[in-house]
C-alpha cells in the first residue's frame, strides 16, 4: 500500500493498493482485463488505485495481453513482495496455492480466491491464519461463478436460520446434461465443448465424478450451517453413469435430470440437529424452478426461517462471469485496507455432527430388466414393502426379452431405499437394474 501526503492537510492518502495475481487461465486473464479496463472506474470506487504488482504464470514464453514485465514463474517471491497488498489466488490445485494463500495471509495480506477445492479441505487453517493476522479472506467466486451467494449467506442472512441450501452449482454437468437432454448429444463431444468455454476445470474428473460440486456443497454447508463441513463430509455421486435413455424416460415421469448439490439442516424426532450435504443426479420435476436451469448457468435455491425461500440464478462458470466475483471480493479487500474494516470471519460456532447418507430420507427411481412373467411385479413390490419404502408409481415398459420396470418410491430412510435395490439386484427375475436415481423437487 502506497501512502501520499494528501495537499488538502487531512493526512496520508493511501495512493494504490498492490494486486498480485497467481495464475492466468481462464478467469486470470479476465481479471487482468478488468483491471487494466476498468482501472478509474475501480479506483473511484475503492479509493486508491489497485495497481498490479504481478502476475504468476508457468509459461513465460506464452504470448498474453499484458506487459511482460508483470510476468513471474516465480509465485512464492510475488506473495512475499512488501508492495502487494492483496493477493488474487486463480491458479487452482492444492500446492502450491495452499502455502502462498497461508504465507499471504500470515502476513497480513487479504486474500481473493475462486479455489473451492482447496477451500473444502482447508478454509480452517486459512480462516485462522487469516483472523490472526487480521487479514481478509474472500471467496465469492468460489461457487456458482459469478452469482452472488457466499456474500448473501454470510452477510445478508447472518440474522436468519437457513434450513437448506440446494441448487445446480456446476456449470459443466449441467451443460452437458442438458445438451443430452435437448438434443440427444454425445458425452464426450458435449464435455470437450465445455472445455472449450472455459467452464470444465483443469482435469474435467472434478466436473463429471461430482468432486467439484461436492466442494461447492461443503463450503455452502459450513457457511449456512455455522459448522464446518468439508469434502470428505459430502457425500457424492457424479453424471458419469446418467444416460440420454434415462433423460428420456425422466420425460415419461414429466422430469428432467440435474446434478444437484444439496446442505440440509436435518432435524430428528428428538429435536437433534444434524447436516447432510450430498450430491447426486437427481429427477426433478420439469415444473420445478432448478429444471430450467439449462446450459452452464447455475441456481442456487435458499430455504431461510424468517426470509423464506430465495433464488439465486446466473452464470456459475466461464472466465469473465467468474472474474466478476472475484473483481467484487477484491474491491472489498482493498476498500477495508483503505478505509479500515474487516471481511466477515469464519464462523463454526454451532458445530452440527453430520448425517450420514443413510439416514437422510429421500425418493428413488430404479429402472431394470425383468423376466416377463406373472408374480414379478408383486415379488418386487413385497421387496419394498418389507424394508417400508413405499411405492409411488410403477410402470412397465416393453414385453418378452425388452420388459422393463419401473418404480418410483416414496421418502423413506436412504439406507432402506439401497437395501431395496441391492435385494432387487439379487432377485433371479431381475435380469438387470439398469439405472438407480433419486428424486428431488417433490414433496411426498
Ligand atoms: N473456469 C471457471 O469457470 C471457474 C469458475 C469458478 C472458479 N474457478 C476456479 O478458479 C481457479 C482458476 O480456474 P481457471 O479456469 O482459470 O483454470 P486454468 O487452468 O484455466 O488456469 C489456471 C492457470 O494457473 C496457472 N498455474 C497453475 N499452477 C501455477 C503455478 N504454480 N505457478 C504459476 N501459474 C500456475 C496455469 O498455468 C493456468 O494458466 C480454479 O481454482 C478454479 O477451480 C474456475
Ligand atoms: N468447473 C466448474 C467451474 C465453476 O466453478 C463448473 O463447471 O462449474
Ligand atoms: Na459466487
Amino acid at each position: 500500500m502506497s501512502q501520499t501526503q494528501d495537499p488538502t492537510g487531512a493526512g496520508t492518502q493511501t495512493r494504490s493498493i498492490g494486486v498480485a495475481v497467481l495464475g492466468m487461465g481462464n478467469v486470470g486473464t479476465e481479471v487482468v482485463r478488468i483491471l487494466e479496463e476498468s482501472a478509474d472506474d475501480l479506483r473511484a470506487r475503492v479509493g486508491a488505485r489497485l495497481e498490479v504488482r504481478g502476475v504468476a504464470v508457468r509459461d513465460l514464453a506464452k504470448p498474453r495481453k499484458i506487459d511482460s514485465e508483470l510476468l513471474t514463474d516465480d509465485p512464492a517471491s510475488l506473495v512475499a513482495r512488501d508492495d502487494v497488498d492483496v493477493v488474487v489466488e486463480l491458479m487452482g490445485g492444492i500446492d502450491p496455492a495452499r502455502s502462498l494463500i497461508r504465507h499471504a495471509l500470515e502476513s497480513g495480506k487479504s486474500v481473493v480466491t475462486a479455489n473451492k477445492a482447496l477451500l473444502a479441505e482447508y478454509t480452517g487453517e486459512l480462516a485462522t491464519a487469516a483472523a490472526t493476522a487480521r487479514a481478509d479472506l474472500y471467496f465469492e467466486a468460489a461457487v456458482a461463478g459469478a452469482i452472488p451467494v457466499i456474500r448473501p449467506l454470510t452477510q445478508s442472512l447472518a440474522g436468519d436460520t437457513v434450513e437448506r441450501v440446494a441448487g445446480i452449482v456446476n456449470g459443466t454437468t449441467n451443460f452437458i446434461l442438458s445438451a443430452m437432454d435437448a438434443d440427444g448429444d454425445d458425452y464426450d463431444v458435449v464435455l470437450a465443448e465445455a472445455g472449450r468455454l472455459g467452464y470444465a476445470e483443469a482435469d474435467p474428473t472434478a466436473d463429471v465424478e461430482g468432486y467439484d460440486a461436492a466442494a461447492k456443497a461443503a463450503i455452502l454447508a459450513s457457511i449456512a450451517f455455522h459448522t464446518r463441513v468439508t469434502a470428505a463430509d459430502v457425500y457424492r455421486e457424479g453424471i458419469t453413469a446418467v444416460t440420454s435413455a434415462d433423460l428420456l424416460a425422466a420425460r415419461k415421469f414429466d422430469c428432467t435430470i440435474k446434478l444437484l448439490s444439496i446442505c440440509e439442516r436435518v432435524r430428528d424426532t428428538d429435536g437433534t440437529q444434524r447436516v447432510s450435504a450430498r450430491v447426486y443426479p437427481a429427477l426433478i420435476p420439469l415444473s420445478h424452478p432448478l429444471a430450467t436451469v439449462g446450459g452452464a448457468f447455475n441456481a442456487v435455491v435458499v430455504e431461510a426461517q424468517n426470509a423464506g425461500r430465495l433464488m439465486f440464478y446466473g452464470q456459475g462458470a466461464g472466465g469473465a462471469p467468474t472474474a466478476s466475483a472475484v473483481l467484487g471480493d477484491l474491491v472489498m479487500a482493498a476498500r477495508n485496507k483503505v478505509h479500515g474494516g474487516r471481511g466477515p470471519l469464519e464462523s463454526t460456532y454451532a458445530k452440527l455432527p453430520i448425517a450420514s447418507i443413510g439416514d437422510v430420507p429421500t425418493r428413488y427411481y430404479v429402472s431394470m430388466r425383468v423376466a416377463d412373467r406373472p408374480g414379478v411385479l408383486a415379488q418386487i413390490a413385497s421387496e419394498f414393502s418389507k424394508r417400508s419404502v413405499s411405492l409411488a408409481a410403477v410402470r412397465q415398459e416393453g414385453a418378452g426379452e425388452d420388459a422393463r420396470l419401473i418404480v418410483v418410491t416414496h421418502r423413506a430412510p436412504d439406507r432402506a431405499q439401497s437395501e431395496c435395490v441391492a435385494a432387487l439386484e439379487d432377485m433371479d427375475e431381475v435380469l438387470k437394474v439398469s439405472s438407480v436415481l433419486r428424486l428431488e423437487g417433490t414433496d411426498d
